[in-house]
């Protein structure tokens, strides 16, 4: 077993743990960055599948998501938009085919008043909402002990209108069933994009891409790091000092030993038990942990010779509360003459079509999409499925949440250090929540509260 001695080990070398340790070297500190897989970049991943250069993970950039444009423009990234001429689809109960554009579904004017109503208290109640401490807000318990789907049963009796506001944080966001998480956690998710009329506006949440895929981001900060990065080293156990003598901490791989003076854990909230701690982590964190899941949707691209589309006035977005995919977009590659749709299907739809064979899953999903586009959409050139629920290394998507209750009851504690233990990742952000950003902020968070422990007194 190799033995190597840093200031700072890092666990995880996704977006945040890649973000604290590039920090951590600017603030003069040695660090070791441990990563499980065989890649740099977690929850991002650029691939070419067939032919086809496809975002595995997350891909997306909103105009509000200025640590992830910071780092951006650092690394010397461009973006490009995301295709959005012409007019959108919605499929209403029984595939009633209707078009629109802007952001209101077209729907009868009764459940469009109560679906801008819906949007209108929501906007007010995230306007309350502090992303950071969304368990400080005065009625944080109370919203907390009612599920999504019941607090919107008490606002409207609209069923059309609580399927599709319930649809942009359930199965759009949080990739749980509405009944599964809290009003509460559904008012962080929209409070971490800046509002609810934020996280429903297309064209805001989803606006840009990355040339060259959001991956670039990890593989370029992983490259400034060098050596100090270590793939397939996956933490089996972390031996730590809880009895404060400054004996730090060592994290241990299958050949690899690294000793240090402070760890951060930068992995999704639900690996944090895969490794074994000694003395074991607090009864809180033991806690905690068990209180947060990953949320579950397929990612679905459909490649075509051509964005047939476009040629028929469409700008590939297409939603419905009724479909197995309830939302698609254009998501051609730059500089790919063809044409991609990506869809999502979420959560127990997810699990469902997981019970089938490859081969009548992809029938089913491309049945789905041939409802918005017709005829042509059953026959992509490339056809792939992300499926992050079998990555071990992450066991779900996008992210995770708490159950019901869990976060008024142990959010404040999420990202407390125990010890010289840290913690870090998109999933424990407030402003950039489940995202990039949030992932890239906790990072800088994280190293910061390092380089001010390691400052002499009185400085
Ligand atoms: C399908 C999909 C689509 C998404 N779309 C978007 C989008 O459009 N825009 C957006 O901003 N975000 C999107 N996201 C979310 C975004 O990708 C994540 O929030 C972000 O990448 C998480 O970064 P992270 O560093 O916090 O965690 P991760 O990326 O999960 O990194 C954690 C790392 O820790 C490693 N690890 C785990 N356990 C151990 C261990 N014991 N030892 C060593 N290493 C370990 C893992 O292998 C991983 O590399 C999407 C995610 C998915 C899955």
């Amino acid at each position: 077993m190799n033995s190597i001695e840093r200031d700072v080990v890092i666990v995880g070398a996704g977006a945040s743990g890649l973000t604290a340790a590039t920090e951590l070297t600017k603030a003069g500190l040695s660090v070791a960055v441990l990563e499980a897989r065989d890649r740099v970049g977690g929850r991002l991943w650029t691939d070419d599948i067939d032919g086809a250069t496809l975002e595995i993970g997350g891909q997306w950039v909103s105009p509000d998501q200025d640590a992830l444009i910071g780092t951006l423009e650092e690394l010397g990234l461009e973006t490009y938009s995301r295709y959005r001429e012409g007019i959108n689809i919605y499929l209403g109960e029984n595939g009633a085919r209707r078009t629109f554009e802007g952001e209101i579904f077209p729907v009868a004017p009764a459940t469009e008043q109560e679906i801008v109503g819906l949007i209108e208290r929501l906007d007010a109640l995230v306007a309350e909402i502090d992303p950071d401490r969304p368990w400080e807000h005065p009625q944080a318990k109370e919203l907390d002990e009612i599920s999504f789907r019941r607090w919107l049963e008490t606002q409207t009796d609209d069923e059309e209108a609580r399927l599709n506001i319930g649809m942009f944080i359930a199965g759009a966001m949080l990739t749980k069933p509405a009944h599964a998480f809290s009003a509460l956690q559904a008012l962080l998710m929209a409070a971490s994009a800046g509002s609810f009329s934020n996280l429903v506006d297309a064209d805001f949440i989803l606006d840009k891409r990355v040339k060259g895929g959001l991956q670039q981001v990890p593989l370029l900060l992983a490259e400034r790091l060098g050596d100090d990065v270590h793939l397939n080293s996956p933490v089996r156990t972390l031996r730590w000092d809880a009895e404060g003598t400054g004996s730090g901490v060592t994290a241990i791989t299958d050949d690899l030993q690294v000793h240090a003076r402070f760890a951060i854990l930068a992995v999704p909230p639900v690996l944090i038990s895969r490794i074994s701690y000694e003395p074991p982590l607090p009864r809180r964190q033991q806690q905690l942990h068990q209180h947060l899941s990953m949320g579950f949707v397929i990612k679905v691209h459909a490649v075509y010779e051509t964005p047939f589309w476009r040629d028929h006035g469409y700008s590939g977005t297409a939603f419905s509360p009724y479909e197995l995919v309830h939302e698609a977009y254009d998501n051609s590659y730059h500089g790919d003459p063809r044409g991609t749709l990506v869809g999502f299907v979420s959560d127990e739809s997810a699990d469902d079509v997981f019970r089938l064979s490859p081969e009548e899953r992809k029938a089913r999903i491309l049945e789905s999409l041939s409802h918005y586009y017709g005829v042509q959409a059953l026959s992509p050139v490339v056809y792939y499925e992300s499926d992050w629920g079998s990555e071990e290394w992450t066991r779900g998507a996008y992210a995770a949440s708490f159950d019901m209750g869990g976060l008024a009851r142990y959010g404040a504690d999420l990202r407390t250090p125990v010890g010289p233990i840290h913690f870090s990742c998109s999933d424990m952000a407030g402003k950039g929540y489940q995202h990039v950003d949030g992932a890239i902020r906790v990072g800088r968070e994280t190293a910061a509260a390092i380089v001010a422990a390691l400052q002499p007194a009185g400085r």
